[in-house]
């Protein structure tokens, strides 16, 4: 597998999401599960993989560490050449917040909060400081039009978009998104992954799906597959 690396001061660092040789056992005594059984993926700035699988076979649990949510038990996980390993609580929380982008099942949005401030919000807890301009990033989303309007005026796909639109306000090199078409129609779920592989190539993110709607795959650069907390490519 190829992975895109970058020079600076001297030292090679690697682009996008790496893990290499992650192991997580949950649980404990006789219940213990190995949820991650040596798993390593590499994921390039501006690819959207799939990851697929049966219930209990470890997506979440890929997701957790890639997010920085939990340690592996053994191996690591890079982020843009930072070893989330090294990083303390506190560190791993402002990277999240700078570095990583979450989108779930159901949009996750603030009730009480519309399109252009759920954005606001982001971009004032991640500190970024100047003035910002929410249009933008709703408008390439296709809810420009929609910018007042709170998570109950939408539907499950706007609500979906606005999701997508918050978690590339911080410009994320890794975008990590849980089940996006589990509450959509056929026609929205075709939508939302399409727009994902858009918003993945033109910001260069490395962008990681897990699904279990295999008719969404095609708009996927790579799909891989786990079983039983393993990888099969
Ligand atoms: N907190 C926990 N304690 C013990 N075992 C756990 C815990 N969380 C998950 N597991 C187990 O770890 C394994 C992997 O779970 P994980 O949630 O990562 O799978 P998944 O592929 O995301 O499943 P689903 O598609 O159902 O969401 C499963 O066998 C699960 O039962």
């Amino acid at each position: 597998m190829s992975t895109q690396t970058s020079k600076t001061a001297g030292s090679v660092r690697t682009r996008g999401l790496l893990i290499e040789n992650a192991c997580l056992a949950l649980g404990d005594g006789a219940g213990t599960v190995q949820a991650l059984d040596n798993v390593s993926l590499s994921i390039q700035p501006g690819e959207l993989v799939a990851v697929v699988g049966p219930s209990g076979a470890g997506k979440s649990s890929l997701l957790a560490v890639a997010g920085a949510l939990t340690n592996p038990g053994s191996g690591r996980v890079s982020v843009n050449g930072a070893n989330l390993g090294t990083l303390s609580k506190a560190a791993k929380a402002r990277f999240r917040l700078e570095n990583i982008g979450f989108v779930f099942q159901s949009g996750n949005l603030i009730p009480a909060l519309n399109a252009a401030e759920q954005l606001e919000l982001v971009h004032r807890m991640a500190g970024m400081g100047g003035r910002f301009d929410p249009l933008p990033l709703l408008e390439a989303v296709g809810m420009g039009h929609k910018l007042k309007s709170r998570p109950g005026q939408l539907s499950g796909g706007e609500r979906q978009r606005v999701g997508i639109a918050r978690a590339l306000v911080t410009k994320p090199t890794l975008l990590l998104v849980d089940e996006p078409t589990a509450a959509l129609d056929r026609q929205r779920s075709q939508d939302v992954v399409e727009l994902l592989a858009r918003e993945t190539h033109g910001h260069g993110v490395a962008t990681v799906m897990v699904t279990h709607d295999h008719d969404v795959l095609h708009h996927c650069d790579r799909v891989v597959a786990m079983v039983d907390g393993r990888l099969a490519c």
